[in-house]
């Protein structure tokens, strides 16, 4: 199932939806605090719990988990700082039975964290922050309901103290901030629960994990797909690319490269002299440019060959630095996926006129006004095509080494030369890329990733 990632607007608009069908703000809070306590009694296997409760709904959502876990037989202190303002909070705050005091000590055990949800839109300030940092320091087993309490649901931004949680659980639908960084890392686990809401025109969604299938059993070298990697001034990089995309499902892999490679394997095929005529050739169903091309003429002579041959391709490294709005009217940019780091994004924005506060935007914005597939990769990688945009779970820090990003453009040419879908080829590189550095951790080399690039086809097969 595609699970909808939300932003507040959308969020707020959701549950307005569910309200106008009949189901109260009530009903929602009561649903979301049930459901959320479920998971927390499983967390929790009998130890204490401490819920902390701020001022809005997420505070609500908080007396009705206390409520729960109490009628459960837990042992239940609830910490709020301020009294309830909102309406349905207040009830939630009279319907349960315990104490609740506004300040003490959080018993080791399970901390519910409840002070601010979607709502958070200002710096957290005392007593709140006070009780973060308590938060922060305590043994205990930490949960942060929706959203941890010092960050804001669309951007991610930190506006307070953060623990490091156990396990974050949104309530209805994913907020942005699950799959952004710099807040991300700090959720530890998380797990949707649901409320029933119900989403019209989402237009951004996690990533599923992808189905790659076998080749058909009529398959030949050439119907599987034939990427050719463009090389030019370093020989290194492209290599890098094609060990991956060897291993990624194209059954035919060509390197253009005027280097000598001693060190290719014998069944990657080099093809030196003419570009143009390479090119020609009718059987190639998608090119890879961008690894090792550098920034000179001769480097964008090479580009301009690759545009003007009308395939599929994938621009990445180099080539994000030489595209521009002259050489991208040569193409149909529909065709094209372009896979920029944050400083490749920051260049590109730069070129075509984008201006937008945040990674997110910019990769949005970027998408927009190019109709390119953008590929924004980083910890948080995004991915925006024809106005929707994919989010993926977070991958291993260990890909934070030189070369890796030549793996995964190899794997994305190796996947569009497979099938030819800019979208779907992308989604399945970053879980292909993420599947192969689980493999292969702790402390790989790129070397290393493009050959668990094999083994990681085999998860999703
Ligand atoms: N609506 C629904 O149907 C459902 C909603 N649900 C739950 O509601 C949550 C959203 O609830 P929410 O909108 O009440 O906001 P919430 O995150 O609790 O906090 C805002 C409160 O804090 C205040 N405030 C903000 N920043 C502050 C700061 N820095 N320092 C101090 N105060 C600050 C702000 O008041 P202000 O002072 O701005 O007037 C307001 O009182 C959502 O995450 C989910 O958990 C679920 O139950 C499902 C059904
Ligand atoms: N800290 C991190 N956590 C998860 N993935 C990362 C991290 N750092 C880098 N990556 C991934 O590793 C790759 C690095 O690509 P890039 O910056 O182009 O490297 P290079 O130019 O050395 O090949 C990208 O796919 C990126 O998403
Ligand atoms: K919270």
């Amino acid at each position: 199932m595609t699970e909808p990632v939300l932003t507040v607007a959308e969020m707020r608009e959701a549950e307005k939806a569910a309200m106008d069908r009949g189901t109260n703000e009530w009903e929602l809070m009561q649903r979301a605090g049930t459901n959320a306590a479920q998971w927390i009694m499983r967390m929790a296997a009998g130890r204490p719990v401490t819920v902390l409760c701020g001022p809005g709904n997420n505070g609500g959502d908080g007396y009705v988990i206390a409520d729960v876990l109490g009628r459960s037989g837990y042992e239940v202190d609830v910490i709020a700082p301020v009294e309830p303002k909102s309406e349905t909070a207040r009830r939630a705050r009279s319907a349960f039975q315990g104490g609740v005091s506004s300040d003490g000590a959080l018993r080791t055990g399970v901390a519910v964290d409840c002070l601010f949800g979607y709502g958070l839109d200002r710096k957290v300030e005392e007593p709140f922050s006070k009780i973060l940092e308590k938060l922060a320091a305590s043994p205990c087993y930490k949960i942060a309901i929706d959203v941890p309490s010092a960050v804001q649901s669309d951007a991610a931004r930190v506006l307070g103290p953060l623990p490091r949680y156990d396990l974050t659980l949104a309530l209805g639908a994913w907020k942005q901030a699950h799959f952004l960084m710099p807040a991300m890392p700090a959720m530890g686990e998380k797990r949707l629960v649901t409320i029933g809401l119900e989403f019209e025109d989402v237009s951004s969604t996690v990533s599923a994990a992808p189905k790659i299938t076998s080749p058909k059993p009529d398959a030949h070298k050439y119907n599987r797909g034939l990427l050719a990697i463009v090389a030019g001034a370093m020989p290194g990089a492209p290599l890098l690319a094609a060990e991956a995309a060897m291993r990624a499902g194209a059954g035919y892999v060509k390197l253009f490269s005027d280097h000598s490679h001693p060190d290719a394997p014998a069944e990657l095929v080099i093809e030196q002299g003419s570009l143009a005529d390479a090119l020609s050739d009718g059987r190639i169903s998608a090119l890879l440019i961008g690894p090792g091309l550098g920034r000179d003429d001769a480097a964008r002579e090479r580009l301009a060959k690759v545009l003007e041959s009308g395939k599929p391709a994938v621009l990445d490294a180099d080539a994000l630095h030489l595209l521009d709005p002259e050489l991208l009217a040569m193409a149909d940019a529909k065709t094209l996926c372009v896979t920029p780091h944050e400083g490749e994004l920051a260049k590109l924005c730069e070129t075509f006129g984008v201006t937008a506060e945040s990674k997110l935007d910019r990769a949005r914005a970027l998408a927009d006004v190019t109709g390119l597939t953008v590929l924004a990769k980083g910890p948080d990688t995004i991915l925006v095509h024809d106005g929707m945009t994919s989010f993926f779970p977070r991958g291993s820090s260990w890909l934070s080494v030189a070369g890796s990003g030549d793996v995964l453009a190899g794997i994305l040419g190796s996947r569009l030369a497979t099938h030819g879908d800019p979208r779907r080829a992308a989604e399945e590189s970053v879980w292909l890329h993420h599947e192969a550095a689980r493999l292969a951790s702790p402390a790989f080399s790129a070397g290393e990733l493009a050959h668990a690039v094999k083994p990681a086809m085999a998860s999703f097969l």
